[in-house]
C-alpha cells in the first residue's frame, strides 16, 4: 500500500508541474539564465564531455546552452529513446530526426556515459536533498545505472521542492540547476567557487 501511496503522490505531482509548465508562457530571461548557469557549471567544473539532452515542449529551454558547447568544442553526449525505456547515448554534432516519440531526438555515432564528466538531466522536480522527479518512464533511472557520473538536475525556479516522494530506484542528483542558481546537493559535488 506505502508504495502505492508514492506513486500515487509521483503522478499528482508531475500532473501539477506540467500543467503549470504548459499554462506559463515562454520566458526568455529564463532560457538566458539557465545558459549561462550551465556555462558556468561547466566552466568552473572544467567538464570536457558532457552528457545534455534537447529540450521540448515546455521544459526549461537547453539550446542556448548546446549551441555554446558546440561552438566551443565540448563533448556533447545526448541520449536517443527506445522503447523499452533504456537509452541510447551518441555524440552529438548538432542533427537530430524524430525518435519514438513526436519530438526530434539527437541522432550521431554511438556512445555511452564512460567518462562523461557532467550529466545534465531534464526534470519536473527536484529537493536540496537530492531527489529528482522525472516524467515517469524511468529512462534516467536506468541509463544512470550504478556509479554514474555527477548528476545535475535541471528544472524551473518553482520546481524546487523541500522534499520529493521517491523510490527505492530513484537516483539521487549532485545538485540542482535552475534560471537563477546552483544548489549543491551532494558531498561529492567539488566545491567550486
Ligand atoms: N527533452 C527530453 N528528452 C528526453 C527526456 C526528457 O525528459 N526530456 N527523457 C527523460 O526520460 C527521455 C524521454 N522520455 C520521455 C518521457 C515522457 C515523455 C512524455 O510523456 N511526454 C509528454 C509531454 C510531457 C511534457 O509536457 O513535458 C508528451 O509527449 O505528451 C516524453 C519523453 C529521453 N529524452
Ligand atoms: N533501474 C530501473 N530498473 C527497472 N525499472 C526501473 C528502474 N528505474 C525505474 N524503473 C521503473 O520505471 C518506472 C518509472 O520510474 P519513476 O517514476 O522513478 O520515473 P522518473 O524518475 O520520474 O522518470 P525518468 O527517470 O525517466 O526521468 C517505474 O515503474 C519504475 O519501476
Amino acid at each position: 500500500m506505502e508504495q502505492l501511496s508514492i506513486v500515487e503522490q509521483k503522478k499528482s505531482l508531475r500532473k501539477q508541474i506540467i500543467q503549470r509548465r504548459t499554462e506559463t508562457e515562454f520566458r526568455v530571461f529564463e532560457a538566458s539564465g539557465l545558459a549561462e548557469q550551465l556555462i558556468g557549471l561547466v566552466s568552473k567544473l572544467g567538464s570536457k564531455k558532457v552528457a545534455c539532452y534537447l529540450s521540448q515542449s515546455t521544459e526549461p529551454d537547453t539550446e542556448l546552452f548546446i549551441d555554446w558547447a558546440l561552438e566551443n568544442h565540448l563533448s556533447l553526449v545526448m541520449p536517443r529513446s527506445n522503447a523499452d525505456r533504456s537509452l541510447t547515448w551518441v555524440d552529438f554534432s548538432g542533427d537530430t530526426e524524430p525518435g519514438i516519440f513526436v519530438f526530434p531526438e539527437p541522432i550521431g555515432p554511438e556512445t555511452s556515459l564512460e567518462n562523461v564528466d557532467l550529466v545534465i538531466a531534464p526534470a519536473l522536480a527536484a529537493s536540496p536533498n537530492g531527489k529528482r522527479l522525472g516524467k515517469g518512464m524511468g529512462f534516467y533511472d536506468r541509463a544512470l545505472g550504478e556509479n554514474y557520473p555527477l548528476t545535475v538536475a535541471v528544472v524551473f525556479d518553482e520546481e524546487v521542492f523541500t522534499d520529493l516522494p521517491t523510490e527505492s530506484h530513484d537516483q539521487m542528483i549532485d545538485a540542482i540547476v535552475t534560471p537563477t542558481q546552483i544548489i549543491v546537493c551532494s558531498s561529492r559535488f567539488p566545491k567550486v567557487k
